[in-house]
């Protein structure tokens, strides 16, 4: 029981959220004292409520949207600080986080699954002074996947992102990373590094197979230079779920690394589908930091 917000965002996955927000607010009165509803005008409101609500005590705090506004919530709850419920409605276009969590992908079923849901700790990644739910990349996939448009988004789901990022791990473009991983730095040469806290990217779980959403470790993969040859040979590897062999790439757990860019002087990064932080980064494992819903009978 006690105070529950929720936050909605109404622009959303193709603005879907006027059809689900009364259903949801029904469900959570069930299970809440009271539930304050308020929906996004902007970016950065998500941020804002959810800090608020954390510090003024609330018993939960829900969003319904996509990455940003999850990515949006977890900030301010991060913010805030204070010992808090997190529970979440998809509505985007690949949902890692609730692929990883086992929360169904429609939104009708994942309202109906809070009637009978329960909370277990859920890691959270921070990356200079924010924080992410799912991932942080960067390298040639994320500036090519920024380009993918809405209308391949709707057409295609995750495999436009599949397939735009397969064609640049090809490209012959690479950087100079010095990265510091637990206390030993490295130098290496690499297209594209991606530190993950599931086992879901883009929906796809080739990358990190086992990392789970509350072992407490950053998996750090580092991608070598690849061929058109490999590719033909990893592009359907990657589709039968296979997991993505040392071969193309260096998987590490860490807890702390930082990543200095040596031969360029600026590429940006994407955190949880969102441009995120300038290098150097700073990245570590927040373990266990939030509480989120779950289905009761999920294996989490
Ligand atoms: N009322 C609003 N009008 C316009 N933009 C908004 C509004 N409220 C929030 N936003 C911004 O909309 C952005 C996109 O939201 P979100 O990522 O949740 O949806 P999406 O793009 O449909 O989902 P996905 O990226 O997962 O496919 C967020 O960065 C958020 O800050």
């Amino acid at each position: 029981m006690g105070r529950c917000l929720l936050i909605v965002n109404p622009t959303a996955g193709r603005e879907r959220a006027k059809y689900f927000m009364g259903s949801l607010k029904l469900q959570l009165e069930n299970n809440f004292d009271t539930v304050d509803l308020r929906q996004t005008g902007k970016k950065g409101d998500a941020t804002a409520w959810a800090k608020e609500a954390a510090l003024e005590g609330y018993d939960s705090v829900f969003c319904m949207g996509g990455d940003g506004t999850l990515n949006e919530t977890v900030n301010g709850l991060a913010l805030g600080n204070r010992p808090i419920h997190f529970g979440f409605i998809p509505l985007g276009t690949v949902n890692d986080l609730a692929r990883a969590l086992q929360i169904p992908l429609h939104p009708e079923q994942a309202i109906a699954m809070l009637k009978r849901a329960k909370t277990v700790p859920l890691d959270i990644g921070k990356a200079n002074d924010r924080y992410f739910v799912n991932t942080i990349a960067a390298g040639v996939m994320p500036e090519a996947v920024g380009q993918v448009s809405i209308e391949q988004k709707t057409r295609l789901g995750p495999l436009a992102y599949f397939l735009t990022g397969l064609k640049t791990l090809q490209s012959h473009k690479s950087f100079l990373f010095k990265m510091n991983i637990n206390g030993e730095t490295t130098t290496r040469r690499s297209p594209l590094i991606i530190a993950m806290l599931t086992n879901s990217i883009g929906s796809f779980r080739n990358i990190a197979p086992e990392a789970r959403v509350n072992d407490g470790k950053l998996w750090l993969a580092t991608f070598k230079n690849i061929t058109p040859l490999d590719l033909l040979k990893l592009a359907p590897e990657m589709l039968a779920g296979t997991p993505v062999s040392s071969e193309y790439m260096y998987l590490e757990q860490v807890e702390h690394v930082k990543i200095e860019l040596l031969n360029t002087d600026h590429l940006s990064t994407n955190m949880d589908g969102d441009t995120g932080p300038d290098f150097p980064l700073e990245l570590q494992i927040l373990p266990s930091f939030l509480s989120v819903y779950v289905p009761a009978d999920s294996d989490i």
